[in-house]
């Protein structure tokens, strides 16, 4: 059985209380699910007219289940055990979160990094199937990785046709170009925009392939689905939506605590659906993935969100209003039970949300509850108007591929330092000195860290670690992406959201480089120019950059976790 439980403290509970009514008498949730696209005014109508389909998923995606199990047991016949994703944001993140949480194997390509595609594409391919998953059919990464996985089968003798399986919208470029060449192609909703479509073939085919139980996700979701458009005040999703995008002042930085979900990595899904929904005019909300549990101070101005393990309870059991607790009982205690003691004292100063509920039941509550959120920002939910900027920056780029990089401002041991986005370096010359500088630019009451690493985020997956560090020794919520991967995810929020933002890249040389089949350019270019013009596209927006590139790749790193670790901008 699905429930799903939402309870609030402090000012997420005071938000609930203040905007619930409203949101009930106006109707918005029964709206919301008859697809009433003028939910976010005037200007968001047009786009909003045409990504609403997510709404009825739960039904109209029944159909796939069938063409997934039948398509599953012929590859398996053809002796495939293992399946490749190749997709950005929207495309992959679903996949990842369906597939880890349901206990099963899919390697989740969502790199440009030369070292980290040819690692996909060498490994195990006589037994790999290739899921290609782009709604517009124009991402360059994800068109990339086809064109190498394509080669590589054909220089294996492998009929690329039978082990590469299309997924995309109905008459995008990919769609025209896989059906001519013999590819099997499934099309997607195209009235559901890519942070939506956990529902759709994108999240359900890779899954399904991999051999999750993507029939149990749908009824999930289906359990909940009145439950979620009911005009009524106990309707999670109004209380969630309330509760993320509706405090006052607005807590725009939502820690996300894993306290026990079975749900595992669902953080990393739902930043991309909150930070690229909400991230723009200059508002919305910062997912900050806090690995553990969140330090206490992290109470006094952010929203905390405990994802807290399913009950099999009553299907909504609301404490909008209990009491809050204090925060360092919260911070000290580990992920754990999934009902926090609600006679403890948060302070009037603390906000706290808990959410439990299956995979499928969730991916529809938080959409709607961030459809909601957006409303009550007064931004479009749909669009992701600066993503484009940085793809452009990231072209021009490579159209001077192997021109000389800008020179350094200094090189420390392995690691050249480049600053960008203002006159903030000063004296400093040396990487922790840097670092030092950088972090002294952050607004101590409302900014963030945002650390993009473009580097291999299995073998250097312990990097992640300076996040935490960061956040306890600047005591300001810090958020760690993978590059190119974020681009698709908090990238809006970096450049559309509030610039309060402060940034630290993280890049390196390739052990070696790798071409792309029928391109001018290697991975290594790309991977490179994604990173110089995402970072030309922060400087313009007068954003803080340090950009620390590696010459040698484990020195350098040792002495980039070192300065990270160590460093507090004091
Ligand atoms: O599925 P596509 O069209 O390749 O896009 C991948 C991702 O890139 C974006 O369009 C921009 O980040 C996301 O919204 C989307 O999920």
């Amino acid at each position: 059985m699905s429930s799903i439980e939402v309870t609030a403290r402090g000012a997420a509970a005071e938000a609930i209380a203040t905007h619930v009514p409203t949101l009930v008498s106006d109707e918005v949730a029964s709206r919301l699910f008859a697809r009433d696209a003028t939910l976010w005014g005037t200007d968001a109508e047009e786009e909003a007219g045409k990504r609403l389909a997510w709404v009825d998923l739960h039904r109209t995606s029944r159909p796939l289940l069938g063409e997934i199990s039948a398509l599953r047991e012929e590859l398996r016949g053809d002796g495939v055990s293992r399946i490749v994703l190749c997709g950005m944001g929207g495309s992959s993140l679903a996949p990842e979160v369906i597939c880890a949480t349901a206990g099963v194997d899919i390697v989740i390509l969502d790199s440009s990094a030369p070292d980290v595609v040819r690692r996909a594409v060498t490994t195990d391919l006589d037994s790999t199937a290739v899921v290609v998953s782009s709604k517009s059919g124009s991402t360059v990464e994800t068109d990339s990785q086809r064109r190498a996985f394509e080669q590589a089968f054909t220089e294996a003798g492998i009929d690329a046709t039978r082990r590469i399986i299309v997924v995309t919208d109905p008459g995008s470029p990919l769609d025209g170009e896989a059906r001519a060449a013999g590819f099997r192609v499934i099309n997607a909703n195209p009235d559901v925009g890519g942070r939506y479509s956990a529902l759709t073939a994108f999240g359900l085919v890779p899954s399904g392939l991999a051999g999750a139980d993507v029939g149990a996700l749908l009824d999930d979701a289906d359990a909940v689905a009145d439950l979620l458009a009911a005009d009524d005040e106990g309707n999670p999703a109004l209380r969630l939506g309330a509760a993320i995008g509706g405090t006052n002042p607005l807590r725009d930085k939502l820690v996300l605590v894993d306290a026990g979900t079975e749900n595992v990595g669902f953080g990393a899904w739902a930043e991309q659906l909150i930070a690229e929904s909400t991230g723009k005019n200059g508002t919305g909300i910062l997912p900050v993935v806090a690995d553990g549990a969140a330090p206490g101070h992290t109470y006094d101005d952010a929203n905390v969100v405990r994802l807290v393990a399913s009950t099999d309870d009553d299907p909504v059991e609301l404490l909008a209003d209990a009491p809050p607790r204090h925060p360092d009982s919260i911070a000290a205690e580990q992920p754990g039970p999934a009902d926090p003691d609600p006679d403890e004292e948060l302070g009037d100063s603390g906000s706290l949300i808990t959410v439990a509920g299956t995979l499928g039941a969730q991916l529809l509550l938080w959409e709607v509850a961030t459809a909601v959120a957006g409303r009550l920002l007064g931004i479009n939910p749909f669009d992701q108007p600066d993503v484009e900027s940085a793809k452009e920056a990231a072209r021009g780029l490579l159209d001077r591929a192997g021109t000389a990089a800008e020179a350094p401002a200094f090189v420390d041991g392995s690691v050249e330092v480049r600053a960008l986005g203002g006159d903030w370096l000063g004296e400093a010359h040396t990487v922790p000195g840097a670092v030092s500088a950088l972090l002294s630019q952050l607004d101590e009451s409302e900014g963030y860290v945002a650390v993009m690493a473009y580097l291999d985020r299995e073998q250097d997956a312990d990097l992640e670690e300076v996040a935490r560090t960061l956040f306890d020794h600047t005591g300001r919520p810090v958020t760690f992406g993978w590059g190119p991967r974020f681009l698709h995810s908090t990238g809006q929020y970096h450049k559309g959201g509030p610039a309060n933002g402060v940034f630290i890249q993280v890049t390196a040389d390739p052990e070696e480089d790798l071409a792309v089949p029928g391109r001018t350019f290697t991975f290594g270019e790309f991977l490179a120019a994604q990173a110089g013009g995402d970072a030309q596209v922060l400087a313009d927006h007068d954003r803080p950059v340090l950009r620390l590139h590696l010459t040698q790749h484990d020195r350098g790193l040792g002495q980039v976790r070192s300065a990270l670790s160590t460093s507090s901008g004091a």
